[in-house]
């Protein structure tokens, strides 16, 4: 089975630092993945490379069974082709209901006259229910968005980005801030996305990779050094000596 996404030899500097250095890296359908790795390790610059926030230097970055390019894709093309991204911080518009926001997310024909012509129909109201259900807010949905705790906040972000039904969607420290309850929510509900598309999250907090219980891959300097169970790669000397040696509690 030929990889969804696929990252070969990609490199980039920034005013002569490779932050990212011969990377490759390859995801399939429907996997769930953690990358983890030191601060400075290349992770967000991974994900400004995917998402075509950032342009490689070199290397190649290819989607799809067509092995399509991303290297020349617009930021919003790359989003159209089903690459989602959560960004650390929740973005909801907070004066809005829980519904409101899913349905604005909603995917929808662009362009000023379908915009003007759009009236939901019973499709989008199932839709945003199964969204809901999925993401555990169905008691939430006539709730300002502002009102909803932290955690709340980052599933209804994860339910706008379904909304878009991606096919990858890239997750920046879900767990941060979260309570235990909230953690163990989050963590079914990405095993869940997962199920029927790949997810990428990157996260500092051991315990939440360990019950996302996926393939790790271990990043340092730009490059992939180890890659396996979270069993594998913390075994591992090498990412004992540049990551986990480090605090001494993860
Ligand atoms: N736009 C930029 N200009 C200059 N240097 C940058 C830029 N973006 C990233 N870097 C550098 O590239 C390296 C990799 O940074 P990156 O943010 O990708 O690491 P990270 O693994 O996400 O780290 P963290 O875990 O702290 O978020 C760092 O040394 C960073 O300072």
């Amino acid at each position: 089975m030929s990889a969804l996404l696929e990252v070969a030899g990609v490199s980039v500097a920034f005013d002569g630092f490779k932050a990212i250095n011969n990377l490759s890296f390859e995801i399939e359908e429907a996997e769930l993945r953690a990358i983890i790795g030191p601060n400075g390790a290349g992770k967000t610059t991974f994900m400004d490379i995917v998402t075509g926030k950032t342009r490689p230097d070199k290397g190649r970055v290819t989607w799809g069974p067509s092995n399509i390019s991303l290297l020349r894709k617009s930021e919003a093309q790359i989003a159209r082709l089903g690459i989602g991204r959560k960004f650390q911080r929740p973005t909801v518009f907070e004066d809005q209901s829980v519904f409101d926001n899913l349905v604005m997310a909603l995917k929808k024909p662009r362009g000023p006259m379908s915009a003007i012509l759009y009236r939901r129909d019973e499709a989008d109201t199932d839709r945003i229910h199964a969204l809901a259900e999925e993401i555990g807010l169905t008691k939430e949905l006539a709730r300002r968005s502002g009102e909803l705790s932290h955690g709340q906040k980052q599933w209804l972000e994860i339910g706008m980005l379904l909304a878009q039904d991606p096919q990858l969607l890239l997750v920046d420290e879900p767990a941060a801030g979260m309570t235990v309850g909230e953690r163990q929510h989050t963590t079914r509900l990405l095993r869940d996305v997962a199920k029927t598309r790949a997810v990428i999250v990157v996260e500092h907090d051991m315990e939440f990779v360990r019950a996302l219980d996926c393939r790790v891959t271990v990043l340092h300097e730009g490059s992939v050094l180890a890659e396996g169970t979270l069993d594998h790669v913390t075994q591992d000397q090498r990412v004992i000596d540049v990551y986990l040696g480090r605090s001494g509690e993860r």
